[in-house]
């Protein structure tokens, strides 16, 4: 992991990791001053308490109360700060992916990511407020512990970096080994909550082919797979801290051993006490820096995955270019496109579509239709030609804005489980009652949504699912005219309608549409209707171009 990276994402909490750290520090020497009263009060006692332990007492017990509210107000801090920077790093990923070309998402699993920024994280959040939490103030009290060791008793205090390559050489096994079994582990559990993602969008196809023994089983495969690889996980985990925990209990028994037969018989027994307890002492920061030590292994393979995907590069296009709104005058000249490790899709592709025409395109299914729309979005670039709006290569537009001005009714209406109202104004939420009611009335919507039980305001469920195809179109049809753009782009969106509606329809439209740029990729009669022109594509190429009803009535 790069630990670089992890301080580069820390910076903007500065403020609080300083006060983590003079927290830190404070707490390390009230654990520090400890054993030196309790060796003193211990030693007290055995020589029969000739001077008096009332003040050692009282400061013996204002340390350990110190220490435990240091400990409790560290915790809560350092959780508070890895919290903090963890939604930050979570909603960059999120930001970035948003920013990532179509490409990128048409080969990548939703699922993977969703896993990584939701619950792989947590990984790193443990990792990250144990480390604020508890490295600091272990590592000074094990440096602490040492000096002191040193200082009371150096010929004793020698024997205890002597066992130090012990506990490396413990450590870099386990946790190689820990790493390797992690990462298993993390991607069974992304295949996993992939799997039942896919799972759960295909209960209805899933019940009408009675799939449902077989989709269970599947899912019980992965669910052992996963089962199986935490729990070697796990027990690898339960082992570390405490056999590093033994191994440093161990060698603090052979320090006091030692400590009995080396000591200077000149020391007070306040002094064997402390030094005693100090050996004892250094047990603790051991144990729980070979723990964090663990974590640190496993919040690396989210790290990695997270820093994976935050290097990927963003589609060019969303910081610079022109933002004027075009007017609609479309050229693809000599265009030519493949989709990475396809078969050529259009090849020299040519096509004029002045400002204010409604063309239809039509031809067989897998011509190349929706991919000429993916690219006058710059979803992909061609490799060779070139897609102008109004005279400028669309590749010099800002993305957003380019997107803007072509409103597009895909053939799949993407709705989301929030109400009529969302969906419809997904892309301007602050559309005004007039724009939308237009919308809705263009869409030949009014009725059925006036209709549902709480008409704007109803929700509509996962996709939309408690409305039909045709009126699922519809409300994808209000959301692009809504936007009003220049451009407006119907990708078999009358498919879903009933002849009747969809000559409605057309009707209506011929008022919205008129001024605008149409481009209706159909094959229904009505549609064609509405054309100027129509025409035909073939194995990526224009075969047929004939004026349409609109240009004869
Ligand atoms: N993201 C993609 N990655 C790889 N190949 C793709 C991708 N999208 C489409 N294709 C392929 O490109 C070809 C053209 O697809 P496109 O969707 O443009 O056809 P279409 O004319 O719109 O078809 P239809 O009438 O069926 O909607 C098809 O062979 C398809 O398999």
């Amino acid at each position: 992991m790069k630990l670089r990276s992890l301080l580069r994402r820390a910076a903007p909490y500065r403020g609080q990791l300083l006060a983590i750290s003079l927290l830190t520090v404070l707490s390390s020497v009230t654990t520090l001053a400890i054993p030196w009263l309790a060796g003193s009060v211990l030693g007290g006692v055995v020589e029969g308490a000739t001077t008096d332990q009332t003040w050692a007492i009282v400061l013996l017990v204002v340390a350990l109360v110190v220490m435990t509210a240091l400990t409790i107000a560290v915790s809560i801090l350092s959780a508070a700060a890895s919290g903090r920077a963890l939604a930050a790093l979570r909603t960059e990923a999120i930001e970035h992916v948003q920013r990532l070309p179509m490409g990128y998402h048409h080969r990548s699993h939703a699922g993977d990511l969703l896993s990584v920024t939701t619950w792989e994280v947590v990984n790193l959040s443990e990792f990250l407020s144990a480390t604020m939490a508890k490295a600091p103030s272990q590592v000074l009290t094990a440096i602490g512990a040492v000096i002191l060791l040193f200082a009371i008793e150096p010929r004793v205090a020698l024997f205890v970096p002597l066992v130090v390559p012990v506990f490396y050489i413990a450590l870099r096994l386990i946790g190689r080994r820990l790493r390797l079994l992690g990462g298993q582990a993390r991607d069974a559990d992304a295949t996993l909550i992939s799997f039942a993602e896919t799972q759960l969008e295909l209960v209805p196809a899933t019940k009408s082919f009675a799939m449902e023994e077989q989709m269970v089983a599947r899912f019980a495969q992965h669910a052992e797979s996963s089962r199986q690889l935490n729990l070697q996980q796990a027990r690898l985990s339960a082992l570390l801290g405490p056999l590093i925990a033994l191994l440093a209990a161990l060698a603090a028994i052979a320090v006091i051993l030692l400590a009995g037969v080396a000591m200077d018989p000149q020391r007070s027994p306040a002094e064997l006490f402390s030094f005693l307890l100090y050996a004892a002492l250094l047990t603790r920061p051991v144990g729980a820096l070979a723990d964090l030590y663990g974590r640190y292994r496993f919040a690396g393979g989210t790290l990695e995955k997270l820093e994976a995907v935050l290097h990927e590069e963003e589609e060019p296009g969303y910081a610079s270019g022109e933002t004027a709104i075009p007017r609609g005058d479309i050229v693809f000249d000599a265009v030519s496109f493949a989709y990475p490790g396809r078969p050529e899709v259009l090849t020299d592709f040519s096509l004029t579509i002045p400002r204010g025409q409604v063309i239809a395109i039509t031809g067989e299914n897998g011509a190349g239709k929706s991919t000429l729309i993916s690219l006058l979005l710059q979803f992909y670039r061609p490799d060779a030609g070139r897609i102008a709006l109004d005279g400028r290569d669309v590749a010099s537009f800002q993305v957003q804005a380019l997107r803007q001005s072509v409103g597009v009714v895909p053939q799949r209406a993407l709705l989301f489980a929030g109400s009529v109202r969302e969906n419809i104004c997904f892309g301007h939420p602050d559309a005004g009652a007039k724009v939308l009611e237009r919308a809705l009335r263009l869409a030949q919507a009014t009725d059925f949504v006036t209709a549902l039980p709480q008409g704007l305001d109803t929700r509509i469920g996962d996709h939309g699912v408690r409305l039909s195809g045709g009126q699922r179109q519809r409300i994808a049809l209000a959301r692009a005219l809504l936007a009003d753009p220049p451009v407006l782009v119907f990708d078999e969106a009358t498919a879903m309608f009933d002849s009747e509606a969809e000559q409605a329809f057309v009707q209506q439209c011929r008022d919205a549409l008129a001024g605008r740029t149409v481009i209706l990729i159909t094959h229904r009669p009505a549609s064609l209707a509405l054309a100027h022109r129509i025409i035909r594509m073939e194995h990526g190429r224009v075969v047929d171009d004939r004026p349409g009803g609109q240009a004869r009535s």
